[in-house]
């Protein structure tokens, strides 16, 4: 079955949607954004998190430091890596904590996608390339473009997906993941709605 992450949490109201809804992956943004919470903020969502669903934390050249220390006080259980970090940054991390690490990789181009074998990372997340946004801007890429990259490790597919296209984004791609954001909100808030209908258009006719 494809994974789902649902990304961006910031509020109570979100936890209990999300838990609700029973992704797999859950991620709150550590990066500076309309979606960044504190540290504190993020202890208070994920201890109403279910304990079955995994948070992700998104970082963007953040310190070192920081992601250890929601590792390490158990906040987030994987580090998604959204700003290009270099090679010496997760080797630190891997140093540090025992944290499951997802390395973003922005697809501008083909170029994007070659070497992968230099990355030390458990998965893979694509998402499309915003310059200086980094993340979370709601634009899908093209696809087309993974057709014939072998990768490494499990990946995760992101820009832009939404309840309308995320089944022919799977279809298409064969991800091990999908992750949204932007998708599953009206007027910058999570969407009830949204989220429901995110989770059953991935979920519907998979078999188990
Ligand atoms: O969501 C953000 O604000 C954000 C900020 C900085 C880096 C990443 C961010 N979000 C991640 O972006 C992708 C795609 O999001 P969208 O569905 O296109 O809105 C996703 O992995 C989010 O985790």
């Amino acid at each position: 079955m494809t994974k789902i992450k649902l990304c961006g949490l910031r509020r109570l109201e979100d936890v209990a949607m999300v838990n609700r809804a029973r992704p797999d992956y859950a991620g709150f943004v550590f990066a500076p954004g309309k979606r960044q919470v504190t540290a504190d903020e993020a202890e208070i969502l994920r201890q109403q998190l279910d304990p079955a669903i995994a948070a992700v934390g998104v970082f963007v050249k953040a310190p070192v430091e920081e992601a250890v220390a929601l590792a390490n006080r158990g906040i987030i259980q994987l580090i998604q890596l959204h700003g290009d970090e270099e090679e010496a940054y997760v080797k630190e991390l891997r140093w540090r904590t025992k944290a499951s690490i997802i390395r973003v990789l922005r697809v501008r181009g083909p170029e994007s996608l070659r070497d992968l074998d230099r990355y030390d990372c458990d998965y893979f997340l694509l998402d499309t390339f915003s310059g200086n946004a980094f993340g979370g801007v709601g634009r899908t890429f093209d696809h087309s473009l993974l057709r014939q990259v072998r990768f490494p490790r499990p990946f995760f597919l992101a820009g832009g997906l939404d309840p309308e296209n995320v089944k022919a984004a799977i279809e298409q791609v064969g991800p091990y993941g999908v992750d949204t954001s932007s998708g599953i909100e009206t007027a910058g808030r999570k969407d009830e709605t949204k989220i429901r209908a995110f989770v059953s258009a991935v979920r519907k006719e998979e078999k188990p």
